[in-house]
């Protein structure tokens, strides 16, 4: 499909890619860069590429299609340090969580006709580093594509075939929009989580031994989420301000109306809100949203 990919940044994502790519036949030639000797080491132990290289610019040399893999925090540094040597007619792309903040910071440096289509798989586990990813991880998955107005339309085929070949749904969507749908399905529910875990790990009058020994499956969902990669989410939440706060500041408010209701005793006001919010996650599994965690950005199956 490509003759030359090169894997900028190769945890979770960036290995589940490689992987991908090979077991799919998708590209000639991986090449692989990151910025730690060690995490490199870790992807040639795993035999994840063909070149591998602690320079971006080196990795991205001659290459057809190239991925940026990293904390959405890092996706300014990679574009610069890129840029001088990206092919013409190559096409770059990203994974990151984030879209508006990482089309802002590697724009600028994007040369005249390499075509920059930034990405977003919604596919992924609390697990990061090389060895954490799989080939499958993408199989049944939403890929959201955030394209600038003019993007040439074949590149945008060529990269969405790439992904449907990996087994993703392609979907395109504008920036600001991509933003504050992933604030309210993703970014928020993973604050919550770090939240109610560590409010739990704060409290005197219950030891952390009771909290392991007595957790509910309830809350042991949560500290899945809370187990996230901290870089990760300390970028996510820097690069995805504005619309994490705007949805901060509505749950916060939904939030205050529930402790009312328990604190005036008002049964009818929590049945109706435990009624309908049933009746939403019920919709989500006729559609065919599986309920096995970590199963976010399934695609529904078809009837
Ligand atoms: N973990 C998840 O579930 C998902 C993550 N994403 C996005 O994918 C991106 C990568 O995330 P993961 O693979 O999970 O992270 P990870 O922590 O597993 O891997 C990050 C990789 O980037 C490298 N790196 C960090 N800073 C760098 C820099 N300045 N230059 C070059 N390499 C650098 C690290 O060495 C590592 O290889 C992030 O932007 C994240 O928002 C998207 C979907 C799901
Ligand atoms: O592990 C989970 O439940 C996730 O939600 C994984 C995930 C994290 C970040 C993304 O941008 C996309 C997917």
């Amino acid at each position: 499909m490509y003759e030359k990919v090169a894997l900028i940044g190769i945890g979770l994502i960036g290995s589940s890619l490689a992987r991908a790519i090979r077991q799919k036949g998708l590209a000639r030639e991986i090449s692989i860069a990151t910025r730690s000797a060690d995490t490199l080491a870790a992807a040639r132990e795993l035999d994840l590429g063909d070149i591998y290289t602690t320079s971006g610019a080196e990795a991205v040399e001659n290459a057809d299609l190239v991925i940026v893999s990293v904390p959405v925090g890092a996706s300014g540094a990679v574009a610069k340090e890129i840029a001088g040597s990206l092919k013409p007619g190559a096409t770059l792309t990203d994974v990151g969580s984030t879209k508006a903040s990482v089309i802002a910071q590697m724009e600028p440096y994007v040369p005249e006709g390499v075509h920059f289509i930034p990405g977003h798989p919604l596919a992924g586990t609390e697990h990061s580093g090389p060895a954490a990813g799989f080939a499958e991880l993408f199989e049944n998955k939403w890929c959201i594509f955030t394209p600038l107005p003019g993007t040439d339309e074949g590149a945008i085929d060529k990269l969405k075939a790439f992904w449907e070949a990996c087994g993703s749904h392609v979907e395109l969507m504008d920036k600001e929009h991509h933003d504050k749908v992933l604030a309210i399905v993703s970014h928020l529910p993973h604050i919550i989580a770090y939240n109610i875990v560590g409010t739990a790990d704060d409290m005197e009058t219950v030891t952390e031994s009771e909290i392991i020994k007595y957790s509910a499956s309830g809350f042991r969902d949560f500290t899945r989420l809370a187990a996230s990669d901290p870089t990760m989410w300390r970028d996510v939440c820097l690069h995805n301000r504005d619309a994490i706060l705007e949805m901060l500041s509505r749950f916060s408010e939904d939030l205050a109306s529930l402790q009312r209701a328990i604190r005036w005793g008002d049964g009818d006001k929590l049945f109706d809100l435990f009624t309908h919010t049933r009746h939403v996650r019920r919709s989500i599994i006729e559609a065919g949203q599986d309920t096995a965690a970590p199963d976010f950005g399934r695609v529904p199956k078809k009837d």
